[in-house]
């Protein structure tokens, strides 16, 4: 299975230049999800690709093979859309079997790729009922075995699930993540779903305004953000940010002042260097990284006010605080606390991130040697 490559892509629509210069490279069956904000790019990639918008420069690849001159068909992608885009009329057989009807295959071989198809989407109980008599998950599978049967080198996904309930969501991104696993076919799948992205990727593409603000895998994305924007984009509940100015730092630590009744934190020193004292940063740190239980080497929370406790069965959300000093605490167990009652959280030093007064993420410097 080749990769894809992107190459210097420029598109543009009306005076909005949406994509300049824009690079990206898939690799050889790798399944890469392109998230984003609305607006932010990620239709038009997958349309660029497929044939149904031209780029105004660059080029794209699949392998050595350059598609981005060639008509839709010829281009060896199959794309599947989140409206699924059945045919009513036709059965479920028919509409699974309707691109290599269109290519002229022999009937027997598009019978045999039919039942493969639906034998593998667990459709072959419903192949001869037409879309209006499934239900949107079983629709999906229609659409997702159209574009299994024309073997292609490059699937392109659009919002498959977001028609879909939560409940169902959650069982047809397993079948995706088994799907990938069976065939190994070079995907680019784009969402607005942090969570759907992180379940699924190899490698997370993070879109900004036609731009990569950041790519890596999940794990890197969440955990080792490159900017307050990535910080921010994953997670649920999201990330805590707090705004603060720097009281002091060198090559041994950093103090930094939050707007919570006089807080000071003493972190590990940044990569970047030391900051001017005064120079506003912003921390991050992920709800479930704080703790209210003290620890050795321990970053200390000055107390906060409960404002708010909602249970989830088997984790808590707790809302401290409030305004600009507010955090969340997304606590495993223990018992409910009070509204009202001061609490006094914990993170390791690690888990909080800085954030320069451009978003930039500030680094850990490397340990000293001793
Ligand atoms: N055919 C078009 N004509 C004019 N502007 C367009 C066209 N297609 C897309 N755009 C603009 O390009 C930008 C990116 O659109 P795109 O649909 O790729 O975003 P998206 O990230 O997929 O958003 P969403 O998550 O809302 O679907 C938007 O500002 C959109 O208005």
């Amino acid at each position: 299975m080749p990769g894809a490559t992107l190459t210097r892509i420029g598109k543009r629509f009306g005076a909005v230049q949406l994509f300049d210069g824009f690079d990206l490279s898939v690799g050889d069956g790798e399944f890469v999800v392109v998230v984003g904000p609305s607006g932010c790019g990620k239709s038009t990639l997958l349309r660029l690709v497929a044939g149904l918008e031209s780029p105004d420069e660059g080029t794209i690849h699949i392998g050595a093979r350059r598609i981005d001159r060639l008509p839709p068909g010829e281009r060896g992608v199959a794309m599947v859309f989140q409206s699924y885009a059945l045919y009513p009329q036709m059965t479920v057989a028919q509409n699974i079997g309707f691109p290599l009807r269109m290519a002229g295959r022999p009937r027997a071989a598009i019978e045999r790729a039919v039942a493969r198809a639906c034998d593998m989407l667990g459709l072959s109980d419903l192949a001869g009922r037409r879309p209006a008599q499934l239900s949107g998950g079983q629709r999906q599978r229609v659409a997702i075995g159209r574009a299994i049967v024309r073997e292609p080198d490059l699937f392109l996904f659009d919002e498959p699930l977001s028609n879909l309930d939560a409940g169902l969501r959650a069982r047809m991104r397993r079948e995706f993540a088994e799907l990938h696993a069976r065939l190994g076919t070079t995907t680019i799948y784009v969402t607005h779903d942090q969570a759907e992205a992180m379940a699924l990727a190899d490698r997370i593409v993070l879109l900004r305004d036609g731009g990569i603000e950041q790519h890596g895998t999940p794990e890197e994305l969440y955990h080792r953000p490159a900017s307050l924007f990535a910080a921010r984009f994953f997670g649920q509940p999201a990330i805590n940010a707090l705004p603060a100015r720097v009281v002091q730092a060198d090559a041994e630590g950093m103090e930094v002042a939050t707007g919570h009744e006089g807080e000071r934190l003493v972190l590990p020193p940044r990569a970047a260097g030391p900051l001017p004292a005064g120079s506003r940063v912003t921390l991050a740190v992920r709800p479930e990284a704080l703790a209210a239980a003290p620890g050795g080497g321990r970053v200390r929370f000055a107390p906060r006010a409960v404002a708010y406790a909602e249970w989830f069965g088997g984790e808590r959300h707790v809302g401290l605080g409030t305004g600009d000093g507010a955090l969340t605490w997304r606590a495993m167990g223990g018992p409910a606390p009070e509204t009202g009652a001061a609490v006094t959280l914990w993170a390791e030093a690690h888990d909080v991130l800085v954030f320069a007064p451009d978003g930039q993420a500030m680094a850990s410097a490397p340990l000293p040697r001793v």
